[in-house]
């Protein structure tokens, strides 16, 4: 090994560290700016998501967090700002860097969206299909289909159809979908919309679980103060396009401020 050429590999990435003036962010948002019209959407919004963080985002309807949230996987452009993904800006990607760094990017979207003419297993094997070189799997998917949904507790319903699954359980097959190709980190859209309390705070536990056991990093966003108290480390509240306050649940659930209040009661 060159040990000179290494140790100056070392020094430059700690400065490059010291420089960025935090350890490592998975997602960096700066000043970000989106308008539809005289809809002036997001107004310089600003986020930063470190590595095994769980930052979740709390806004009301209409506040613009799927906006923003397609503006973090490439989907809306963007007026001004900065967002970066993994280190990589994405305004400056061409679309096969772009296609290349959603492999990372895991996505749990409302209502799950399975393909309903496909088995559970099917499902699971649909996203693998170009992306079994990164995976490292050969013709047989079958054991990572089954490792997939024996950590969501789903091993048994790998040949049913998804109308034969609950709500929930379709939720958890999603997030076994999702956790397959292994993403660096995973962008959650109201997990728990739709489902009753018991199956949400299951959703939540396992969402819990699977941060524990692969350190992925999650961007969260829901209206469940419940699923906020369990998974969050740290919120943002988005009020008119800003960090309207930003903290842990502990620091904004104790806030007298109105507008913060607001989102604490049910
Ligand atoms: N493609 C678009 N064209 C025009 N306006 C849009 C477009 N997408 C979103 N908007 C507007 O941007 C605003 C924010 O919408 P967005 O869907 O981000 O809200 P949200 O916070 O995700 O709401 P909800 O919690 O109800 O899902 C809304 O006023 C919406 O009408």
């Amino acid at each position: 090994m060159n040990y000179d050429l290494d140790m100056k590999i070392r020094d430059k990435m700690k400065l490059s560290e010291e420089k960025s003036d935090y350890g490592k962010s998975v997602i960096e948002i700066k000043d970000l700016r989106k308008s539809f019209g005289d809809n002036h959407v997001l107004n310089g919004f600003n986020l930063t998501l470190k590595e095994g963080g769980n930052l979740v985002i709390m806004g009301k309807s209409g506040s613009g967090k799927s906006v923003m949230i397609k503006c973090i996987v490439g989907l809306v452009a963007p007026d001004s700002g900065s967002v970066k993904i993994l280190g990589k800006e994405i305004n400056n990607l061409n679309r096969k860097a772009m296609d290349e760094l959603r492999l990372d990017i895991g996505f749990l979207f409302q209502g799950s969206a399975l393909y309903d003419s496909m088995t559970v297993r099917e499902n699971l094997e649909f996203p693998m299909r170009r992306h079994k070189k990164k995976l490292g799997v050969g013709k047989d998917t079958k054991p990572l289909v089954l490792e997939a949904l024996e950590n969501v507790g789903l091993a048994h319903t790998i040949d049913l159809m998804p109308s034969e699954l609950s709500g929930g359980m379709k939720r958890r097959v999603a997030l076994a979908r999702t956790l397959i190709l292994k993403p660096k980190v995973i962008l959650y859209d109201e997990p728990t919309s739709g489902l009753d309390p018991i199956t949400s705070k299951e959703i939540i536990e396992l969402m819990h679980n699977v941060q524990k056991r692969y350190g992925t990093s999650s961007l969260i966003i829901t209206h469940d103060v419940d699923c906020a108290r369990v998974i969050s480390d740290r919120m943002i509240l988005l009020v008119d396009g800003i960090n309207y306050a930003e903290g842990t649940y502990a620091e904004l659930s104790k806030s007298t401020d109105p507008k913060v209040e607001a989102f604490f009661k049910n």
